[in-house]
């Protein structure tokens, strides 16, 4: 071993590079893919959802709309486990009416994301769909 390596101590100090914050990031949601069910739920929604967009030759606009959605319900779902592991360290799994408090609140943010995603969608959808079915 050259006297600059470093043996294999768990790093707790501030990333050094671009690259570094890039890794330790994507590991992140690697993490969260891993381990949250709901996350991955949200993902084949979407996926599904731009293929019904693009299957039914929705405008770029659309599509934006739905790809913003998206991204807004992965980030409440991250936002959600973040505060769910940050409150299972601080408590260890201790009953606290605070910890309920905080995740109950956190639980609420994607919901109140996922309803907007629902709204865009039947914006988007309803009216395509009545067009398909020449109902309109
Ligand atoms: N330490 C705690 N103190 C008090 N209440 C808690 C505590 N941990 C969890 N709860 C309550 O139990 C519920 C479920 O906890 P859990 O950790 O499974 O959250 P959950 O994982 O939010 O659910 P989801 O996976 O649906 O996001 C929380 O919404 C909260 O009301």
């Amino acid at each position: 071993m050259a006297l600059n390596d470093k043996p294999n101590k768990p790093q707790t100090d501030k990333n050094h590079s671009f690259f570094q914050s890039f890794k330790h990031a994507a590991r992140g949601i690697g993490f969260a893919i891993k381990h949250e069910t709901n996350l991955r739920r949200d993902i084949l929604i979407a996926v599904l959802v731009l293929l019904a967009a693009y299957f039914l030759h929705l405008p770029q606009t659309d599509f934006l709309w739905l790809i913003l959605v998206s991204f807004l319900v992965f980030q409440a779902e991250l936002w959600n486990s973040v505060a769910e592991y940050i409150v299972d360290l601080t408590t260890q799994h201790a009953y606290y009416p605070l910890a309920k408090v905080i995740k109950d609140l956190s639980a609420g943010i994607v919901l109140l994301t996922a309803l907007f995603a629902v709204i865009v969608g039947a914006i988007i959808f309803i009216p395509a769909l009545l067009k398909l079915l020449n109902l309109s």
